[in-house]
């Protein structure tokens, strides 16, 4: 069965707790400006022609999600999420197998709200030179240190061929659905889908994203994340 790329599912993760930036919220849910960091982000996925699904996993206490203006928007659909990311990944992609198993899947970060269509764009164009999947990433600028638990340098590490991970990342559907559920059955520690990919001997491809585009997890991202926002808006 050959899988549509010219059929894009997104998913969101945004069950997470927030515990590294210490609100009294969780942080998907903190506001940017006119809105929550989660709204920025449904934004930018729902308003993109290609994407024709947006699956948000959600915690199971989550009583902040419905009063968002994008709740009731139809390409949305809910799922529970799991204990670990990953967990949270594999809710929606069984959700996202059974709608259509030829789709391709776009996994976003709630907690990456300055996302924009123009890297989207790049990403779901590198199919054809990473015809198993890619993830936006951008280069390391600085040099690199290895320490030892005790914090001290124990060598620097050459950074000509090393890469911040980013999302999206965008997988045929079927090989991530299978890739992801034998590596979590197997105990492997999974913090992106690009890794459970390779456990399975897949080589995605990096295609080079703007550096803007963070991942709020402590309070100081807050301010810069806003920043980034009021850019793109401008
Ligand atoms: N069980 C989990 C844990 C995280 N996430 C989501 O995965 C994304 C990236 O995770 P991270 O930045 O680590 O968010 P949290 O887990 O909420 O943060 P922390 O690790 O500080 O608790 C976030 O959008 C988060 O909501 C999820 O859906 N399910
Ligand atoms: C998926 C990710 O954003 C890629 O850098 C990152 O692995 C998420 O890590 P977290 O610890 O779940 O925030």
């Amino acid at each position: 069965m050959q899988n549509n790329p010219k059929s894009i599912i997104a998913i969101v993760p945004a069950a997470g707790i927030g515990s590294r930036m210490g609100a009294d919220k969780p942080k998907q849910y903190l506001m940017l400006g006119q809105q929550s960091i989660l709204a920025h982000t449904l934004d930018v996925l729902l308003s993109h022609t290609d994407i024709s699904q947006v699956i948000v996993a959600l915690h199971p206490q989550d009583q902040h999600f419905k009063q968002l203006p994008q709740a009731t928007h139809p390409k949305l659909s809910l799922v529970i999420g799991g204990g670990e990311r990953a967990d949270s990944v594999l809710a929606a992609l069984d959700y996202a197998l059974a709608i259509n198993p030829q789709a391709w899947v776009l996994v976003h970060d709630a907690a990456r709200p300055c996302l924009r269509h123009e890297d989207i764009n790049k990403l779901i164009g590198s199919v054809e030179q990473h015809p198993q999947g890619a993830i936006l990433a951008a280069p390391v600028r600085d040099t690199m240190k290895r320490s030892d638990a005790s914090g001290q340098i124990t060598s620097t590490v050459d950074r000509a061929l090393l890469w911040h991970a980013l999302t999206p990342q965008f997988f045929p559907i079927t090989s991530l659905h299978r890739n992801l559920s034998q590596a979590l059955a197997a105990k492997v520690s999974i913090t992106d889908e690009a890794s459970a990919m390779e456990w399975a001997g897949v080589r995605p491809g990096l295609v080079n994203g703007r550096v803007d585009n963070i991942k709020v997890t402590h309070p100081d991202d807050l301010q810069l994340a806003a920043l980034f926002i009021s850019q793109a808006q401008q």
